[in-house]
């Protein structure tokens, strides 16, 4: 029988004390098979029932972890597409609930710690990495996403106001800071957002048009064609030196329109970001697509194939949560800002560093610069007199 009367003072992220308490007679050892059988996760022998077991509890710091054995017959993603009632069933919110299939069984964690709700921005540890922070977990576990990882190319979504741009933000000042690979940053919402980043020296192109997106785009992938011959020549099978990331904020400006006069160009962006996407990663060429209007048109057509990590923020409805995750549950999350769902091999519910524009410059303030011809070079744009001027304009 186990007993749980909880009060966590959760770390120094957070400020919260949270209480739960579980019935003193309350056993999830009894009531997970118990809450199984009614919602029918059971399979039949002959007049045998067989059902999950909770095999282990362990009580964690940050609440109780459940080691489920499984029947055979019985598929761990049937249960986890209960976790809601099964949640109701052991009295617990379902919001603290994570399941994850693992050595042959389900492990259930029963999280009562709550999440930070901000989180400062730490600089990497590492200045070799390409592992940027995502956020921590409800059990204050730091999670990263790795641009040298098993998951190439990155998608981020959610509402306007849900922590895009901080997120962006923070990964490029660890990118920055670190190895500095070579950065195309097309910043559709005019330069506002990514702009502290466009006089660094590892940013090899900057635009704020349509049109500026399809040169940089072209102009990545003729580097990854380039490098695609290096390997050929050397028969190697992947790029081991820098990377190179394109980073896209607003991704919905590629939606087609019915006459819409730009509506080549857009095409022309669609197909190489495809083609990146599909061919990039073994040349180490990355893709960072950001969108608050996730849209079948752009994001399924185009790339959702061959991008392997998501984040996404709050969503309007389902339907953008599933274009983003394939599930419905990023139109749950609660409306704090830098909540999101982390998905790679499976989703998880993060809480996103915060990093202001005014911290982010001062981090990046010593960082080397481009020449200003070379910005006039790349950035067609921008006449020589603005060039003069970039190191005092405020962007
Ligand atoms: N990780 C975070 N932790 C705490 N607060 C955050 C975090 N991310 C964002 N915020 C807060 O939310 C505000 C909006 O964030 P942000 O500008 O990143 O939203 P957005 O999703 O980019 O919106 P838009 O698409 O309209 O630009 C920030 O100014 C900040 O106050």
């Amino acid at each position: 029988m186990l007993t749980l009367g909880i009060s966590l003072l959760v770390g120094s992220v957070g400020t919260l004390i949270h209480n739960l308490s579980f019935s003193s007679s309350f056993s999830f050892r009894k009531h997970f098979p118990v809450a199984c059988r009614t919602l029918g996760l059971s399979v039949t022998h002959g007049n045998e029932i067989a059902l999950p077991s909770v095999n282990k509890v362990i009580n964690e710091s940050w609440g109780v972890r459940l080691l489920v054995g499984l029947p055979v017959g019985l598929s761990s993603a049937k249960v986890i597409d209960h976790k809601d009632a099964i949640a109701e069933a052991l009295r617990v919110p379902a919001d603290s609930v994570e399941m994850r299939y693992a050595n042959d069984g389900l492990i259930v964690d029963i999280v009562t710690q709550q999440m930070p709700t901000r989180l400062p921005y730490k600089a990497p540890d590492d200045p070799d990495s390409y592992r940027v922070l995502i956020g921590v977990n409800q059990r204050n576990e730091p999670r990263y996403y790795d641009f040298d990882g098993s998951y190439p190319h990155l998608l981020i979504g959610g509402i306007s106001g849900g922590g895009k741009s901080v997120i962006l933000r923070s990964i490029l000042t660890t990118l920055v800071s670190g190895p500095a690979p070579d950065l195309y940053l097309c910043d559709l919402k005019g330069g506002v957002e990514l702009g502290i980043f466009r006089r660094l020296a590892c940013v090899k192109g900057f635009g704020t048009t349509i049109e500026d997106v399809r040169r940089l785009a072209a102009e990545l992938e003729a580097e990854m064609l380039r490098r695609y011959a290096i390997l050929a020549e050397n028969g190697a099978q992947s790029w081991t030196g820098k990377k190179a990331i394109l980073v896209i904020d607003e991704l919905a400006d590629f939606k087609s329109r019915a006459g819409d006069p730009d509506a080549k160009v857009k095409a022309e962006i669609k197909a190489i970001i495809a083609r990146i996407s599909a061919k990039g990663r073994a040349a180490g060429v990355l893709l960072v697509l950001a969108t608050q209007r996730p849209s079948a048109d752009v994001v399924d057509g185009m790339i959702k194939t061959n991008i392997a990590a998501s984040i996404c923020f709050r969503t309007r409805d389902t339907t953008q949560s599933r274009i983003i995750l394939d599930s419905p549950a990023a139109a749950d999350l609660p409306d704090i800002p830098g909540r999101l769902i982390f998905q790679t091999a499976y989703d998880e519910t993060l809480q996103a560093p915060f990093l202001s524009a005014e911290e982010a410059r001062r981090l990046i303030a010593d960082l080397p610069q481009r020449q200003h011809e070379e910005v006039v070079q790349n950035e067609p744009h921008i006449n020589q007199a603005d060039a003069m001027d970039c190191d005092i304009i405020e962007l």
